[in-house]
Parts: structure tokens; C-alpha cells; sequence
């Protein structure tokens, strides 16, 4: 075929989606997944609570870690304040790539920034090189046992405050070893599970963990 799945989605993408409206980009991909091929977005019940997390918590500042094709980057920033901004991070280039132009396409180039690198180099550098303070929206969609090294890395780098938000993907299907008895034993976090259907797939069942840090600054 010549083409990865990825640039198949983008060129359905840009032949059915109306360009500059997110929405539109969303239910187009919602659409090509269902209709052509899966893909492994957060969409659906996830992409529902995400969304619900963002309209409540209204961050400034947020990170995902694993952009993918940039589905939930665009769900992200879609409700963003005008000056709140996500910065998400694929260490994948052909990735990195179409998630570049499905930001370009959704118009949101200016409240998203895709960087194409390992997250735990990008997480060390947000204070000196990001200009990050503090992360008020962390949304862990990437190999599933990074999730803990990841989590662990923020802390060190004291990037949560009382009220952050780390949003977890997949903590059922593939599972991430290690991350729930980490999360769910810290005193630092208040943590909710949420049973979900896997995108796209009506017979089966994956699960997002909500933790809202508690701990001090
Ligand atoms: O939402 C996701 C789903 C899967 C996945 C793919 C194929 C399967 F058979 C099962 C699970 C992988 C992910 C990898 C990174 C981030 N999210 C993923
Ligand atoms: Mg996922």
C-alpha cells in the first residue's frame, strides 16, 4: 500500500473534515475509525470524560504524553481558555508528523505544541526550556510502563500543584504495570477508576483513572 494507517486517516481527514473547526476533525476521525480502520484514539466514553475534566478543571497549562495521531490533543484544546496551552509529546516521527497536520487542520497550531521526543528528556527541560511553572493537566496516553516512570519524574520535577489533574488511558487494556498501586497508594493523590468501552470496540472493556493531586506544592 505504500501508506501507513496514519496517513490514511490524515488524508480522510482532510478530504472530509472542515478545516479550522475541531468538531468537525473529531467526528470526521470518530467516523474513519468506525467506518475504515481503528485507530487507538481516546475517543468516546474516554474522550467524554476527558472532556468533562477539562471544561470542569479549566487548565492553563497542560501535558499529554503520547500524542498519536493528535485526537485528544484536539479534544484537549478544543476547550481551552484563549491563553491556556497543551504541550503534547510523541516520540514516534511519522507520528509526530500527522499529528502536526491534524493540529494544522483542527486550527489549533496556536494553543498546540507537538514535540517530537522522549518524555522523560521533555519533562526535565519544561521549567528551563518550556517555560512551564506548573501543570494543571497531565493526560498519560503513551507505552503503558512509562506511565510510572513519567508520574514519578513530575513529582521529582515538582510540577503538580493541589487541584492538578493526571489523567491516565489504558489502565485496562494493554494495563499499566505498576502505575495504579503507585498512584493508588500515594497519600498525594485522591484517585477515581472509571469502567469505559475501548475505542471503537463495543464489546470491550478498558478503564481511565482520574487522580487529582492532594500533595504539598
Ligand atoms: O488506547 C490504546 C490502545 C492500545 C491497544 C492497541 C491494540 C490492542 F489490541 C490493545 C490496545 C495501545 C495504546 C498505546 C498507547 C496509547 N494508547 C493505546
Ligand atoms: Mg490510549
Amino acid at each position: 500500500k505504500g501508506t501507513t494507517r496514519e496517513q490514511r486517516a490524515l488524508k480522510y481527514l482532510k478530504e472530509h473534515a472542515r478545516q479550522g473547526d475541531p468538531d468537525s476533525v473529531l467526528e470526521t476521525f470518530d467516523e474513519f475509525c468506525r467506518t475504515q480502520e481503528w485507530a487507538m484514539n481516546a475517543a468516546e466514553e474516554k474522550g467524554d470524560i476527558l472532556d468533562e475534566i477539562v471544561r470542569e478543571l479549566q487548565p492553563t497549562t497542560c501535558l499529554e504524553l503520547g500524542t498519536y495521531c493528535g485526537y485528544s490533543a484536539v479534544r484537549i484544546a478544543r476547550n481551552l481558555s484563549p491563553s491556556a496551552r497543551l504541550i503534547t509529546i510523541e516520540v514516534n516521527p511519522d507520528y509526530a508528523a500527522v499529528a502536526r497536520e491534524v493540529v494544522k487542520l483542527a486550527g489549533l497550531q496556536d494553543k498546540i505544541e507537538v514535540i517530537n521526543l522522549d518524555s522523560a528528556d521533555v519533562i526535565r527541560e519544561l521549567k528551563t526550556k518550556y517555560d512551564v511553572t506548573k501543570l494543571d493537566l497531565v493526560f498519560l496516553d503513551h507505552w503503558k510502563y512509562l506511565y510510572i516512570r513519567d508520574i514519578k519524574l513530575i513529582e521529582e520535577e515538582k510540577l503538580l500543584k493541589k487541584g492538578s489533574v493526571v489523567f491516565a488511558d489504558n489502565v485496562i487494556i494493554p494495563g499499566a504495570p505498576g502505575y495504579l498501586e503507585y498512584i493508588r497508594g500515594s497519600k498525594n493523590y485522591k484517585s477515581t477508576f472509571y469502567s469505559v468501552h475501548f475505542e471503537y470496540m463495543d464489546d470491550m472493556k478498558d478503564g481511565v483513572e482520574k487522580s487529582v493531586y492532594i500533595g504539598d506544592e
